[in-house]
């Protein structure tokens, strides 16, 4: 049951992602969607809004006429206790229909404040009494604090047990974020460097080039540090740092996160702005085209003091990771779409090579998330010629290039992970939890205390001055997202 079937997120990601697994094989006949949001559509309508979405999402038609049978409409407002009747009997009907043996996954695409109601609702009307298994896929934003998260736990846990929740942060479904463990874990070269002693600094970026579109009125409430800081952010630090778990098992790697994001130093009072620097974009050029500063976007407050823009230095107080800085950045409207995690090693104590006023290249190994995958190791070796000149060079890997296909879309594999029952790359309360009570103590400082500079980055910049000072201020600089060219650094 997808809830919240005719928005944006059903449309453009959810039935895309169904098809895709549907055309490999992954889902079998054996399956029925039922649809549900308020407006009134038949059934054929609603099949013809997915293969619509498939159509544009993907531009292929393949078997899609067998694909769309399978999906049914229940028009349903929330909040109205009485239609979840109706919709407990269309869903007994289409078990015995699909033989499905009573598993049923509900996904709530929708607001989050309708999340816990529809949750107290599915167990009250009986919806969750299955002989199979019933799982709740729920979307960000998780609370909107530590505190609102706790109740909105303590209402979802009332219908399902922390095993049949799928909170879900789509970064874990990237396939480059699912790579970490496995370049850390599976390559000798790498894992024995990775710590303290080696590794000089961690830089985790995710720029990115639109603005807040259409969503001013959720992301004044929100912010970068809620919106991309709080999820998104940490878990990819948090797969970064983690110890290597005893097992692949969901509850051994989500274990190991947990204690990486446990001992994350937290930064109150005014620590918080040594450590953090928030940013807003102004209007600017991107594209040869004029684009308006946040504060005139719809729905934003002419005066608004929403960060568009978060820099910070984390730092993990274990043995591993003492004296490392992880300097995360994140933002709108920035000079290009890029995510990408740059670990800088520690210089070697004597250069033969270089000249002595020559700049010492420090090996890089780069992650690249999106829009390229793959990975690139920065080294230095001989210069070509007569000399012993060392100059820097690439070792790439590009996912691309290798397999030659499109990777699955990040919702294709969790939704597939979902119905496997495969919890690994989905939040654990406890992460989301450790999270919000890490970012709660930046924003009460920052929602207290009006910045005086908004907005203080141009539209297709890469963020606020103060950004590049925050590692400056420690001897270093931040890698560049676009051309990571060692030479021209
Ligand atoms: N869109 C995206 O790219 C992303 C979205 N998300 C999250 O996914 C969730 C959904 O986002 P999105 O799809 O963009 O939201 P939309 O506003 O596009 O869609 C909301 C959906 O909820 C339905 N709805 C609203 N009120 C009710 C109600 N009272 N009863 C039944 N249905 C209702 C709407 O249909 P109708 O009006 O017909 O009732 C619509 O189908 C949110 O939590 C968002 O934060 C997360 C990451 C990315
Ligand atoms: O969760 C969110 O993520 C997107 C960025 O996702 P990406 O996969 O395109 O990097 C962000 O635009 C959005 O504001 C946020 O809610």
């Amino acid at each position: 049951m997808i809830f919240g079937a005719t928005g944006d997120l059903a449309k453009r990601k959810l039935f895309p992602s169904l098809y895709r697994l549907y055309q490999e094989g992954r889902l079998s006949e054996r399956f029925a969607v039922i649809g549900v949001a308020r407006r009134p559509l038949s059934n054929e309508e609603f099949q013809k809004n997915v293969k619509d979405s498939v159509l544009t999402a993907l531009g292929e038609a393949g078997d899609i006429s067998e694909f769309i049978t399978h999906f049914y409409y229940h028009s349903h407002d929330v909040t109205d206790s009485s239609s979840y009747l109706s919709l407990k009997e269309m869903a007994q009907k289409l078990d015995t229909q699909y033989s499905l043996a009573g598993n049923r996954v509900f996904y709530l695409a929708m607001a989050p404040e309708f999340f816990g109601t529809i949750a107290e609702h599915l167990k009250m009307d009986g919806l969750t009494d299955v002989h199979g298994f019933k799982r709740l896929v729920i979307e960000k934003p998780f609370g909107h604090d530590l505190e609102s998260a706790k109740q909105l736990n303590k209402q979802i846990r009332k219908a399902f047990s922390e095993d049949e929740i799928y909170r879900i942060d789509h970064y874990l479904g990237k396939e480059m974020v699912q790579n970490i463990e496995v370049i850390r874990f599976a390559n000798a070269i790498f894992e024995p460097l990775w710590n303290n002693r080696y590794i000089s600094n961690i830089q985790v970026t995710s720029s990115e080039v639109l603005g807040v579109e259409e969503r001013g009125r959720y992301y004044e409430t929100s912010g970068a540090l809620r919106d991309m800081v709080q999820n998104h952010m940490l878990q990819m630090v948090a797969l970064l740092a983690m110890e290597p778990p005893i097992r692949l098992t969901t509850d051994e790697i989500r274990s190991e996160k947990v204690k990486v994001l446990r001992a994350m130093r937290s930064f109150d009072g005014d620590m918080v702005n040594e450590f953090f620097i928030r940013g807003q974009y102004d209007k600017g050029v991107m594209d040869n085209e004029e684009v308006p500063a946040y504060r005139e976007e719809p729905m934003v407050d002419p005066a608004s003091n929403t960060e568009t823009f978060v820099a910070g230095k984390l730092l993990i107080d274990n043995f591993r990771w003492a004296g490392v800085p992880f300097y995360i950045r994140t933002g709108k409207r920035m000079k290009t779409k890029s995510t990408k995690i740059v670990i800088q090693f520690k210089d070697i104590p004597m250069n033969l090579y270089y000249k002595p006023e020559q700049t010492l290249n420090p090996n890089l190994l780069v992650i690249h998330i999106q829009p390229e995958e793959g990975i690139t190791l920065y080294l230095n070796a001989k210069k070509t010629g007569q000399h012993m000149n060392a100059t820097p060079i690439k070792l790439n890997f590009s996912n691309k290039g290798v397999h030659g296909i499109n990777t699955p879309e990040a919702y294709e594999k969790l939704l597939f992970d979902c119905m496997r029952g495969d919890a690994t790359n989905f939040t654990h309360w406890d992460e989301v939890a450790l999270s919000w009570s890490f970012v709660d103590k930046i924003s009460e400082v920052w929602e207290n205390t009006k910045a005086q500079n908004f907005p203080n980055y141009k539209s297709g910049t890469m963020g606020p001055k103060e950004a590049d000072q925050l590692l400056e201020k420690d001897g270093f600089f931040w890698w560049p997202v676009t051309d990571l060219d060692v030479e021209n650094c």
